[in-house]
């Protein structure tokens, strides 16, 4: 376990050397169907990396499982996992973790919308344990979360704050339902530096009405760009356009401002710094070597 010693770059050469070109193909022709589901691969990465042990794909039928916990609702398309892992079992039955292909699909997410070609170590282990709704709860940050806990999160798997600015640019995929920003809109000023600029309150008023009896199905884009990896995610933030907290406070923090400005200038210098953030939230306390399965089916333990 711990920071990723037992990973390598080469891991599958022997013993499954298409796996990437599996991988790769599997997940374009889902995202053929729903050109949404990069954005749901990368934030299922996330969730799953307080360990990288492809636990949240687990399903429980007697207890609470980690898609129980508040923190995970939204979280979509984990089947798409199973799929590329049966994919994959069929040419090398046994020898691919459901982490590592996690991790994959999420690194060709990036690549296919637009993004930086990040390399990946491989090498995880799937848990053998049941998974936790309890320490899901408290690992992963609640929706309200500033710039300080997010800081606090990224800085514990090793990251600087260029690099927790740039991880949180994964903000330029996907959405979030009105579930998840009723609280912000109640209370614009709840943070220190929240701000709303009114135009985008007044659409996220319009998008997610109070009383509204569809939060959890109803959502609004997360940045204007919202299929595309791109640097808007900055720009839009700077402009007072961030949708939740986070992304609000992160051009108005003294200590993370500089870095959005830099990224929203230079998409480059975004990638680059993104993609060693990556490695690190996807190395971060994994299992390895001995320790954990290979399981066959991935939402079976
Ligand atoms: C620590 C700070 C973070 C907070 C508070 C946060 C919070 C959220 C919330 C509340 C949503 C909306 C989910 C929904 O309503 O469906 C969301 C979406 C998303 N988050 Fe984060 N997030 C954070 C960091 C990250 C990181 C580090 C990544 C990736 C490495 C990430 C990737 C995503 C993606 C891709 C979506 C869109 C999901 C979709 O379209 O289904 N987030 N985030
Ligand atoms: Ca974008």
């Amino acid at each position: 376990g711990g920071g990723g010693g037992g990973l390598s770059y080469d891991f599958y050469e022997r013993t499954c050397p298409l796996v990437e070109d599996i991988v790769r193909a599997g997940l374009k022709s889902v995202s053929l169907t729903d050109p949404t589901t990069p954005a749901a691969m990368l934030r299922l990465m996330f969730h799953d990396c307080q360990g990288c042990d492809a636990s949240i794909l687990i399903d429980t039928v007697t207890m609470p499982s980690e898609m129980d916990s508040t923190k995970n609702f939204g979280i979509r398309k984990r089947e798409t996992i199973t799929l590329l892992k049966s994919m994959v079992e069929a040419v090398c039955p046994r020898r691919v973790s459901c982490a590592d292909i996690l991790i994959l699909a999420a690194r060709d997410a990036v690549a296919m919308s637009g993004g930086p070609r990040i390399q990946v170590p491989l090498g995880r282990r799937d848990s053998i344990s049941f998974p936790s709704s309890s320490l899901a709860d408290s690992l992963l940050p609640a929706r309200g979360l500033g710039v300080d806990g997010m800081l606090r999160i990224f800085g514990s798997k090793g990251m600087s704050i260029e690099e927790s600015v740039a991880i949180m640019g994964s903000h330029t995929l996907g959405i979030s339902h009105c579930f998840n920003i009723f609280t912000r809109l109640q209370a614009p000023q709840q943070g220190k530096a929240d701000c709303i600029e009114p135009g985008l309150e007044m659409l996220l008023k319009l998008s997610c009405p109070l009383g509204s009896l569809t939060p959890n199905s109803s959502f609004v884009v997360n940045d204007p760009t919202s299929l595309t990896f791109d640097n808007q995610y900055y720009l839009n933030a700077m402009r007072g356009r961030g949708i939740l907290r986070v992304d609000a406070e992160l051009p108005l923090d003294p200590r993370t401002g500089p870095f959005v400005q830099t990224f929203g200038e230079n998409q480059e210098d975004f990638f680059r710094v993104f993609s060693s953030a990556f490695v690190k939230l996807a190395s971060s306390g994994v299992l390895t070597g001995d320790q954990g399965v290979i399981r066959e089916i991935c939402s079976v333990i």
